[in-house]
């Protein structure tokens, strides 16, 4: 049997470790959830995150020690005044016989708990309560001990710093893809392209497989602009880019090389077919009607093709597919030119 303190070293230590391989927020608090039934004698322990912060409506249910059993996984706010009271001014409620507290007589009421004896602690975020960790206990005459009280702020604690690095973790997510991400086509832009293509050319030496690149660039873009203004340019760029896309395989790699410039990774791709693909991409281009604002806009495209041979290195190739796109432009433009 652990001493209180013991059960406290343990659980820092158990909330210590990583959480980068939590997928869903029951495997990023399981661990403390289980930790937490050992050392206090409880039947379940779940924690439950606010749906506002600023201006909460609803508790709901995140995770559990036990879900299988019949437990509600929301609570409207007004329908518990007194208890969320409590809960709001960050009040810890241990309560031993939840039918007789005042502060949890109303959960029995609207039936959403079976437990005899309740320990809600409640979890901080910033500063502001963000739910709570609820102890269990189904037993009769359970109670509560102030070791057992400071166990559980201390697990609320835990809780709510793994739910805090969990938010950094995302934001860090969010960020990287926006580092990547071109906002007006929603394409992956030039830095996505350099580090993706390396590593094209990683697997194409491993595997000894073909490697083909297509350059793009819009044809009289700056005619396009003039006319119809740069806002239709930006709703051209965008429909060009979404118009290619959904031609392509999910392994092949479209980004958004520069203004109106943009180019293709097709892995295991040699020069032939990525010419028959470029041919495909350049007449559905043609073929585009763009409305915008009563008129129509038309575009076309001119296309450099360049197969990165096993000696060839990355510049080498994007090298080839520019020259091929210039000599496309001087061949009269709308047309695909091989290197
Ligand atoms: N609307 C809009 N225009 C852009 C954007 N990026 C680049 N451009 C414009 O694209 C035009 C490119 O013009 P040029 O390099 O002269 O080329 P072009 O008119 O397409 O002529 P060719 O390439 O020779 O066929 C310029 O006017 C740029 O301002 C963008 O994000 N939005």
């Amino acid at each position: 049997m652990l001493t209180p303190q013991q059960a406290r070293q343990r659980l820092r230590r158990v909330s210590s470790h990583s959480i980068e391989i939590a997928e869903s927020y029951d495997e990023l608090l399981n661990d403390l959830l289980k930790e937490g039934l050992h050392f206090l004698d409880v039947d379940r322990i779940s924690v439950w995150l606010v749906d506002h912060i600023d201006s909460p409506n609803q508790l709901n249910c995140i995770a559990s020690s036990d879900f299988q059993n019949e437990q509600a996984n929301s609570l409207e706010i007004h329908q518990y005044p007194t208890y969320f009271e409590q809960i709001l001014l960050g009040h810890t409620i241990a309560a031993n016989n939840v039918a007789q507290d005042n502060r949890t007589t109303e959960l029995i009421i609207h039936n959403q708990n079976s437990s005899r004896a309740l320990l809600d602690t409640v979890i901080y975020l910033n500063g502001k309560p963000h739910g709570v960790v609820s102890c269990e206990s189904f037993a009769e005459h359970h109670i509560w001990t102030e070791d057992d009280i400071v166990y559980a702020e201390s697990l609320a604690d835990s809780c709510s710093r793994r739910l805090m690095a969990l938010e950094t973790l995302k934001l860090q997510n969010q960020l990287k893809e926006m580092v990547f991400v071109d906002t007006l086509t929603g394409l992956k832009n030039r830095r996505y392209f350099n580090e993706r293509v390396q590593s094209a050319k990683n697997s194409q030496y491993r595997l000894q497989t073909p490697l083909s690149l297509i350059m793009i660039d819009l044809d009289h873009f700056k005619q396009i602009n003039d006319e119809f203004g740069h806002e239709a340019g930006d709703i051209v760029l965008a429909k060009f880019a979404k118009n290619c896309q959904k031609q392509l395989r999910l392994e092949d790699v479209l980004c958004r090389y520069g203004g109106e410039e943009f180019i293709i990774i097709l892995p295991y791709t040699a020069e032939q077919q990525a010419i028959q693909l470029a041919e495909r991409l350049r007449l559905s281009i043609e073929n585009m009607t763009i409305q915008h604002e009563q008129k129509i806009i038309k575009l076309t495209a001119s296309f450099g093709v360049a197969e990165m041979g096993l000696e060839h290195t990355i510049e080498e190739t994007i090298k080839k597919a520019d020259i091929a796109v210039y000599r496309a432009k001087d061949a009269g433009r709308n047309c695909v030119i091989a290197n």
